[in-house]
């Protein structure tokens, strides 16, 4: 693991690492955040995945978390959102390949050499940031748009291993949505019974979640109609899943909308993170 950069932020510090990922078959780059409590304890930490055409440092420069992550004593890990490097298939639009891992495995050519993102979440970097950083077995997750979608279903697919779960405008219901349906085709192929496992509505209707989800949703974002919402809050009703849904009024789809919600997020995760 190759550290890349390290500021000091809120009393506790700020990272960038670059490592050689064995899912992902090229060199992937995360950050961390360490609270100031991280000196003296092992903390919890908090999963923040983010949207397409982002990498971990959009969420890091412009979502606001760390203040109340150094206030909370839990941890921050922004993964990337795909492969990148000359090795790894592109394709001429945003919102397929580079910046679109969509937090699956790909099981289609060209995709599938290096486009594990599932994984690569999962277990690789799980078990790598838990090796390397004084982070606890406790952790959450959330984030936005398809990275809403990456928290609601790893979450949803592992509830061992995340004890809290929130997203901002989460793409709910990619298998009925152009975001999805273009990306699953091409990295799972054509039969659509394999796509259901990367569905956030699908696996809502099946599993559930075995805690509260806290949802926050611009009712002025454009992108409303790719996430659809209310595919999700039909299914968290007829499940009587606990789930906290904010539509807010005037807010768009931007980190404008991320950061205004972020200390919210912190402290609902924290109050489940830190069993309070
Ligand atoms: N690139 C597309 C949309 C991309 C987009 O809005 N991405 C969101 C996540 S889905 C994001 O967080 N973008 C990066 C940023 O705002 O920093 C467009 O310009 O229409």
């Amino acid at each position: 693991m190759e550290l890349v950069s390290r500021n000091r932020c809120f009393g506790g510090e700020q990272a960038v690492y670059k490592h050689a990922s064995e899912a992902c078959g090229v060199d992937m780059t995360f950050a961390v955040f360490l609270p100031p409590q991280a000196k003296s304890r092992s903390v919890p930490a908090l999963w923040y995945l983010s949207g397409l055409t982002c990498t971990h440092d959009n969420a890091m420069t412009k979502g606001g978390f760390q203040q109340f992550a150094a206030e909370y004593g839990v941890a921050l890990i922004f993964p990337d959102t795909s492969p990148r490097g000359e090795a790894v298939p592109d394709n001429d639009s945003y919102d397929l390949g580079v910046g679109a891992g969509f937090y699956l495995n790909a099981t289609q050519d060209p995709w599938r050499s290096h486009f594990q993102m599932y994984d690569y979440v999962v277990c690789e970097l799980r078990s790598l940031v838990q090796d390397a950083f004084p982070i606890s077995e406790r952790h959450g997750i959330t984030g936005h748009s398809m990275g809403g979608h990456g928290a609601l279903t790893i979450a949803m697919r592992n509830p061992g291993l995340f004890a809290s779960l929130s997203a901002f405008s989460p793409i709910v219901n990619p298998c009925q949505s152009d975001w999805g349906r273009k990306q699953f085709s091409a990295y799972l192929g054509d039969d659509e019974s394999t796509w259901a496992q990367y569905d956030a509505t699908v696996l809502m209707s099946e599993t559930g979640w075995h805690g509260d989800i806290l949802i926050d949703q611009g009712a002025d974002d454009q992108f409303i109609d790719l996430l659809r919402p209310q595919a999700f809050a039909e299914a968290t009703a007829l499940r009587r899943q606990p789930c906290v849904l904010r539509t807010h009024v005037g807010y768009d789809h931007s980190y404008f909308f991320v950061s205004t919600f972020a200390k919210d997020h912190m402290c609902w995760h924290a109050d489940r993170l830190n069993g309070n």
